[in-house]
């Protein structure tokens, strides 16, 4: 994918600096240690092999750089946090590319699952499937109170199946019970249902989302990085190992499952009833 660098705001030093790609605006704020990530991808922020590699490119940025602690990830496009995967990527390509497009997958999940840095989601969209789980690799979830910012892992609806690692983020978020019926259903919670399940753990009107996200921050910056790195990586690791040791596997099965024929109708009709909704 072509990465084009977004050109740095003309500002009032190093924290008014903008960073970051064509689909991923970083604003930083070197004072405080905190970037605010953007996903800009319009219209849905789906997650098109290009936006996954600008995301891995500036999370790595930020991941080098010790002035920042804590990142916030959320949209900068309305009413969407993330459509998810890129359905488009999925759909009619040859088995090389959805072997690229996987792998791009799974190296953004293992980066943001143990990443050092706080991670937030101030989800100021809806927020089904690869949206949700990109949010479930934060420490931290805060959704914006509106009945249309549906989340959850939804995949069953689209007749695919959520991989054992989506799964596996979850039950380590709502517990095993909730999850199975989650998953089995694809149920998208409303904000309330959301927070009461556990899936987010604050819900606040759409304008505080950001506020709310950067005291937040404040909060988990507090304490000592190297034993917050380390608990997290004790809570995480099993997980993250597991499809450590299994990766071209996994990519083997997602390429063999993706290319079904039954599997490329079931996501041709839905790419279909999405662009029908409109009409
Ligand atoms: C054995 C198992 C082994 C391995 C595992 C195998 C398979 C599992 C693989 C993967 C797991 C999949 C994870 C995913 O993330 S799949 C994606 C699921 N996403 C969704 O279901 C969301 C679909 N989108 C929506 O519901 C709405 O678009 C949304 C609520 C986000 C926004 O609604 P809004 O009304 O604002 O916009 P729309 O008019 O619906 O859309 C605008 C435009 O964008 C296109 N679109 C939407 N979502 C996607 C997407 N995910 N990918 C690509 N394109 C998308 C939509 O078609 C419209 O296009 P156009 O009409 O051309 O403007």
């Amino acid at each position: 994918a072509t990465i084009r660098r977004t050109e740095p705001t003309a500002g009032s030093g190093d924290s008014a600096r903008r960073f970051g790609t064509q689909r991923v605006l970083v604003e930083p704020d070197a004072a405080s240690g905190v970037a605010v990530m953007k996903f800009k991808n319009p219209p849905v922020n789906s997650l098109s092999l290009e936006l996954l590699t600008e995301f891995i490119i500036s999370l790595e940025k930020l991941e080098n750089d010790k002035t920042f602690r804590g990142v916030i990830l959320t949209s900068d496009c309305p009413r969407v946090f993330s459509a998810g995967l890129d359905l488009t990527e999925m759909c009619g390509k040859n088995p090389a590319h959805y072997a690229e497009y996987w792998k791009a997958v799974q190296e953004l999940w293992l980066r943001l699952y143990l990443s050092n840095l706080v991670l937030i989601a101030a989800i100021n969209g809806a927020c089904p499937a690869g949206g949700c789980l990109i949010s479930l690799t934060c420490d931290y979830r805060i959704l914006a109170d509106n009945p249309k910012y549906l989340i959850g892992l939804n995949e069953t609806l689209l007749g695919i199946v959520a991989p054992f690692w989506f799964k596996d983020t979850l039950v380590n978020t709502i517990g095993h019970r909730a999850s199975e019926q989650a998953l089995q259903l694809g149920l998208l919670f409303l904000p309330a249902e959301a927070l009461q399940v556990g899936l987010v753990d604050q819900v606040v009107p759409e304008d505080q989302v950001l506020s709310t996200a950067l005291s937040v921050m404040a909060r988990w910056m507090a304490i000592p990085d190297h034993a917050r790195q380390l608990t997290k990586n004790m809570m995480r690791k099993t997980t993250v190992d597991r499809l450590v040791k299994q990766r071209d596997a996994d990519i083997q099965n997602f390429v063999s499952f993706i290319s079904r024929d039954s599997i490329q109708k079931s996501l041709q009709m839905y790419l279909e009833k999405l662009k029908q909704k409109k009409g």
